[in-house]
């Protein structure tokens, strides 16, 4: 159950014995590089409400409960720390920062002399022994008391030295991570091993960490937060160990030959009050989104040895230290769909379209899937849950399905059997998917849209006719179609006389199409068959729509701010094909229409486009239903065309802004909505009547 301000109530025992097994689970995929149940959230208020039930019912405790517990006692170790490695108690904002700041203020009897204050990294924390300067072993944290021996990552970790610099015997602490391009060289190693990628960097870290023979290594990177005696350590350093304050640890240890924050733009900074804290913490959640690293907070620490030592430490945490946490990065949410897309190569990428989730900030609706094995590996199916991890600038990346949370209703993927762009076949002998045109691909599609009905209509020019055109070398591009000669079709299998003379014909026809077909059929980016329309009866001419600014751009009905300059650096780019076509005797006009005049006089409020009227000046059409009579031959598209060449607008939905709604046999929901709104009804028949002039 889930009170309204998003908590969890436990009801009753059984609930809370499930709460207390489903956290351990989480917890303990969470710190060894598996994959959690829950999302951070998730995961927290979880713990919150078994805190809850067992405040309410003390004796009732389990004693495998994650409450007051490092890691939430989910991990184990078997090396004994020598002082406990503990977790952090958090805060979320300045106003509990500072309550909290005057419960040690109360617990040391002042306030505490200064503040040190560092980036809370996102990985995971290792305790590095050194003897007489060197690496001798590592440690991960465990349940705090002891942990893992993981000395087999020795090596392999950047900024933790076989060799300190001084032949000292000490312990280092701090975190090992993987930066951001260290996470996604790991994933290119890994997946190159037939591998399923890591989610994120923190869960990489900690499968890499872990992982003892594998047949290679990638690198991680260290960063100090700790410097303390071990067993070893002479009496003189032992004794200044101890008393150094934090931020004096800290350069020791950089001294040492250790990395440590400082090397960052984040670097710890000893500051003297609360206000100055706030300050900082507010600088390094701002630099979070740019950082090469995952940082999930920021730590602030009493510097002085001796306020730290008044505060005194608990089971879990030292209270002289807090995190101040700052936005989950990752979220569950919902796979929705999976898309299929195409790149430059050929390449067949798989894209997740999700229930779109706001992650620290942004939204996010989509995510990679790398490549089918990888879904497969998976297991992913569509409806399924899924972790979405995102951080700064890194495409968001989906990690495994929640399995827990399957209803049974979850659908598998469907992969393509053929190219999704261009309906050739799929070269599947790699982990990634490629179309077999290769680069060609996106020729062949284009050309096909080119070539369709609602383009440049070129009867015969088909799918398979454009491949064989591409394969053969005779067209690389639109304007290569209208310098096809009848001996090079010849020349093509199942090409006959009869069948070359009618594509020829074919394509001589389509050299008359308005140019808001033309212009269709470029594919320009942001323009659809609507979009075409408007851009061609605005400008009236290519030459205008070539010689249109940005600025001019937006003055077509629809084209915002953004869109504007796509669409004239697209056209910009695409200026030698229409120039070859253009040559090619192409039609670069639109009928009826006339081009918008000249800046200056356009102030008085007659735009070209205006000056077009038609019988249907200004008017917004619907069309549903079968056309008959006159308009029997006519597409959807065809429709539209003419409602605008009538001075219309064409819409595919009703509304009170609706005109008029032509209406043929079998108009259902659309006409129905019309008469319940009052809006003008036509048959095809009156409507044919109506634009009688623009019909041939
Ligand atoms: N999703 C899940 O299933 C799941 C399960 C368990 C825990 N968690 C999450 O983990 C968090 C609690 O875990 P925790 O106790 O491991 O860590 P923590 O986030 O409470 O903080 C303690 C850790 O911070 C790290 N750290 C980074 N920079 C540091 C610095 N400058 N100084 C000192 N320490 C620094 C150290 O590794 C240290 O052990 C919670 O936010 C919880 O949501 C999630
Ligand atoms: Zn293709």
């Amino acid at each position: 159950m889930t009170t309204t301000s998003g908590e969890f109530v436990l009801a009753d025992a059984a609930a809370y014995a499930q709460a207390v097994t489903d956290a351990s689970e989480a917890a303990g995929a969470y710190y060894t590089g598996g994959t959690s149940a829950l999302d951070d959230d998730a995961y927290d208020r979880l713990v919150r409400a078994v805190a809850a039930y067992e405040a309410d019912h003390p004796d009732e405790v389990l004693a495998h409960s994650p409450t007051g517990k490092v890691a939430g006692g989910a991990v184990e170790g078997d090396v004994p720390h020598t002082v406990p490695m503990l977790s952090l108690d958090n805060v979320f904002d300045g106003e509990q920062f500072t309550t909290w700041t005057a419960s040690v203020a109360r617990r040391i009897g002042h306030e505490v002399t200064r503040w040190n204050v560092q980036p809370k990294l996102d990985g995971l924390a290792i305790a590095a022994r050194y003897h007489e300067g060197r690496l001798t072993r590592l440690i991960t944290r465990g349940d705090g008391m002891a942990g893992e021996d993981v000395s087999h990552a020795i090596g392999t970790i950047e900024g933790l030295p076989d060799r300190l610099t001084e032949p000292h015997t000490v312990e280092v602490r701090g975190e090992v991570l993987m930066t951001i391009s260290q996470f996604e060289h790991a994933n290119e190693v890994r997946t190159a091993h037939g591998g399923a990628p890591f989610a994120n960097p923190r869960n990489a870290a900690a499968g890499t960490l872990r992982a003892k023979e594998r047949s290679y290594t990638v690198p991680m990177t260290f960063f100090a937060y700790g410097l303390l005696p071990l067993p070893g350590t002479s009496a003189e350093h032992t004794e200044e160990l101890r008393t150094l304050a934090h931020g004096e640890l800290m350069d020791r240890a950089a001294g040492l030959g250790v990395n440590t924050p400082a090397t960052t733009d984040v670097s710890g900074l000893t500051v003297d009050t609360v206000e100055q804290v706030l300050e900082r913490v507010g600088h390094i959640a701002g630099l979070r989104a740019e950082l090469p690293f995952g940082i999930d907070g920021i730590v602030v620490k009493a510097d002085l040895a001796a306020d730290q030592e008044a505060a005194g430490t608990g089971t879990r945490a030292p209270r002289w230290a807090i995190a101040f946490k700052l936005p989950a990065v990752e979220k569950i949410t919902r796979l929705l769909d999976v898309e299929w897309n195409v790149g430059r190569t050929g390449i067949i990428a798989p894209r997740a379209v999700l229930t779109p989730v706001d992650i620290d900030g942004s939204t996010v609706a989509y995510a990679t899937l790398h490549n089918p094995a990888d879904i497969t590996r998976r297991d992913l199916r569509i409806g399924d849950h899924v972790m979405v991890y995102k951080a700064g600038d890194i495409i968001p990346r989906i990690e495994a399905p929640v399995a827990h949370l399957r209803t049974g209703d979850e659908q598998p993927i469907v992969f393509p059997e053929v190219c999704p762009q261009c309906g050739s076949g799929i070269d599947t002998s790699e982990q990634r998917w490629r179309c077999e045109r290769g680069r060609n691909c996106h020729v062949v599609a284009s050309l096909s849209y080119a070539a369709g009905r609602d383009q440049l209509d070129i009867e015969g020019l088909g799918g398979t006719r454009v491949v064989q055109l591409v394969d053969a070398g005779l067209v690389a591009d639109l304007a290569d179609l209208f310098a096809l000669t009848r001996d090079g079709l010849l020349a093509l299998d199942r090409m006959g006389e009869t069948s070359t003379d009618n594509l020829l014909a074919a394509i001589e026809a389509a050299k008359a199409q308005p140019l808001s077909r033309v212009l269709c059929a470029l594919g320009v980016r942001g323009t659809g068959r609507s979009m075409s329309r408007r851009i061609a009866r605005h400008f009236a001419t290519m030459d205008h729509i070539r010689a249109a600014d940005a600025e001019a751009m937006q003055r077509v009905e629809g084209i915002g701010a953004e869109k504007a300059p796509v669409i004239v650096s697209e056209l910009a780019e695409l200026a030698p094909l229409i120039d070859r076509l253009a040559a090619a005797g192409v039609n670069m006009t639109e009928p009826g229409a006339t081009p918008p005049a000249p800046e200056g006089e356009t102030e008085d409020g007659a735009s070209g486009e205006q000056a077009a009227a038609g019988p249907l000046d200004g008017m917004t059409v619907v069309v549903t239903g079968a056309m008959t009579g006159p308009l029997e031959k006519l597409s959807r598209n065809q429709m539209n065309e003419l409602i605008e060449r009538a001075g219309g607008k064409s819409s595919s939905s009703v509304s009170k802004r609706t005109g008029l709604v032509v209406a043929g046999e079998g108009a259902g929901s659309k006409r129905t909505k019309a008469e319940d709104l009052g809006i003008r009804l036509a048959t095809p028949d009156e409507f044919a009547e109506l634009v009688a002039d623009l019909l041939d």
